[in-house]
């Protein structure tokens, strides 16, 4: 047997010899046929591709005018790309010696192997792009999207991932490289619409997540009612519809960068303040709020820039209008508000600023400059929102503070803030264990404060255009080079 297997390792090992001297392990092309080098055209390609496990990395469609196959788009990195030997506005002839005439372009793609091409004239379609990273505000599933060209040729992805754009020629198909994918390979995504995010308009009145920063005792139920129908007034108010990408910077950070802010949001009695209260505790030097401003009465027990700024109506109007506000609104007659001058006094300490407003405001610190980390406290499941309110209650004895309807209400407009504002986070923790989910924020914002690639949001103003040009993402290695 010994023997047999020994003669037969060597008939083949002949063999590859002999096909390696004889260069005939390439394939072989057909001949050009006559017909289509006596037409009046320029050149004519014969372009031979073999077919490995890897996708060709085009698609093809069927001119309207002419009615000829053509190659109708190249992804980046993948076979045909690399190739170098096809390009947009090829005409296809033939594909395997078979014509393509009165072909449809789905009974084509499987016979691509390889194909006799007449170039397109200019076909330089690979233009320079600077590197546009953004981060999809949605999920995206080509096998369950019927409109995409070329199934095979889309890029899958989910709400938060971040994708590289590397071409945006087409209105309704672009291209772009997963950066998890490490085959670092383009294929199609749907592009942004153009008719997204109708202007935001917002309420002047005091929203939930103001009524919660200046929250200083339980709720009556009068409150709580008042609280309810002010919540939907801002979510009424609040961005319609969300866009489908935002452009995002790869941000590495410096020891000498200050803290990014820190912004908790969540509907009114999840436990923002909570989480705040064990935060501060947990490690005062490391981390600050905000001091809001008031036009009310300084009370006996209240300290100038320690409890509240207390300034004149006039102060107050005045920086309405210069736009010195991220949130404010008026209670009991009172102006109440928090401005971005006492979020950057925070941050000037060197600690992190953790900020707690209602979500349709977080566009008012959504800059490169304040690099905002947004969390997303989520109240758990109904059974278990009854069950550890119930247990803290009764452990606290505190009267009636969650009552069953607060809770149906909780999750609702929990709902309702994540549809509407869900691509501002950059995590949700849900509340449901209180210990677990500080334990679970305390450990994301200590990720934040470590040197590795975090992606930020991209704002238009001079300072970023440089930024953006002063950075390269390197998407193989990770690194920001
Ligand atoms: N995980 C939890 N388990 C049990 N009780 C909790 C939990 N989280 C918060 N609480 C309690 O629920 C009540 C409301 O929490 P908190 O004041 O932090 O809510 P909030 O989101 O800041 O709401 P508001 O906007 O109404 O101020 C508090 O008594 C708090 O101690």
């Amino acid at each position: 047997v010994q023997e047999h297997a020994a003669s037969l390792a060597s008939d083949g090992l002949l063999s590859v010899h002999d096909a390696v001297a004889q260069r005939d392990f390439e394939p072989t092309l057909p001949p050009v046929p006559d017909d289509v080098l006596e037409e009046d055209e320029d050149s004519v390609k014969i372009v031979s591709l073999v077919k490995t496990k890897e996708p060709l990395g085009a698609t093809i469609k069927r001119d309207k005018t002419t009615g000829a196959i053509v190659v109708a788009r190249i992804m980046r990195g993948g076979a045909a790309d690399k190739s170098g030997l096809i390009h947009e506005g090829d005409e296809l002839k033939e594909v395997n010696g078979i014509s393509l005439e009165h072909r449809k372009p789905k009974e084509i793609l499987p016979l691509l192997v390889s194909f006799i091409c007449l170039p397109q004239p200019s076909s330089h379609w690979m233009f320079l792009f600077r590197s546009l990273f953004v981060r999809a505000l949605f999920d995206y599933d080509p096998n369950e999207d019927p409109t995409v060209p070329c199934k095979d040729a889309a890029v899958s992805f989910k709400r938060g991932d971040v994708l590289q754009i590397v071409s945006m020629k087409d209105d309704t198909w672009w291209q772009a490289c997963h950066l998890a994918d490490s085959s670092n390979r383009a294929g199609l995504i749907p592009s942004q619409q153009l008719h997204e995010s109708p202007v935001t308009i917002q309420p002047l009145f005091l929203s939930a997540g103001l009524r919660r920063s200046f929250r200083l005792g339980r709720k009556s139920s009068r409150a709580r009612e008042a609280a309810r129908s002010r919540r939907w007034s801002a979510g009424v108010h609040g961005s319609l519809r969300p866009p489908t990408y935002i452009e995002v910077i790869p941000y590495r950070r410096d020891s000498k960068d200050r803290p990014r802010l820190v912004v908790l949001v969540g509907p009114s009695g999840v436990g923002v303040n909570e989480l705040k209260r064990r935060l501060l505790i947990s490690d005062p030097d490391r981390y600050g709020v905000t001091v809001p401003h008031t036009t009310r009465e300084k009370r006996r027990q209240e300290n100038e820039g320690m409890d509240y700024h207390f300034v004149s109506i006039h102060m107050f109007e005045e920086d309405i209008l210069n736009h010195r506000f991220i949130e404010y609104g008026r209670f009991r007659g009172h102006y109440y508000g928090t401005s971005l001058d006492s979020v950057h006094r925070v941050m000037a300490e060197g600690k992190v600023c953790i900020l707690d407003v209602h979500p349709s405001k977080i566009k008012h610190v959504y800059t490169s400059e304040f690099k905002p980390y947004v969390v997303f406290v989520k109240p758990p499941r109904i059974e278990e929102l009854r069950l550890t309110r119930r247990r803290a209650k009764f452990i606290s004895d505190e009267e009636d503070t969650n009552p069953e309807e607060d809770f149906e209400d909780m999750i609702e407009l929990a709902e309702t803030m994540e549809n509407q504002y869900g691509h501002l986070f950059d995590k949700v923790i849900v509340n449901g264990d209180v210990a677990l989910a500080f334990r679970e924020l305390k450990a994301e914002l200590e990720k934040i404060e470590e040197t590795e690639v975090q992606w930020i949001p991209s704002t238009p103003s001079t300072s970023d255009t440089e930024f953006l040009s002063y950075f390269k993402y390197c998407s193989i290695c990770k690194q920001v080079l």
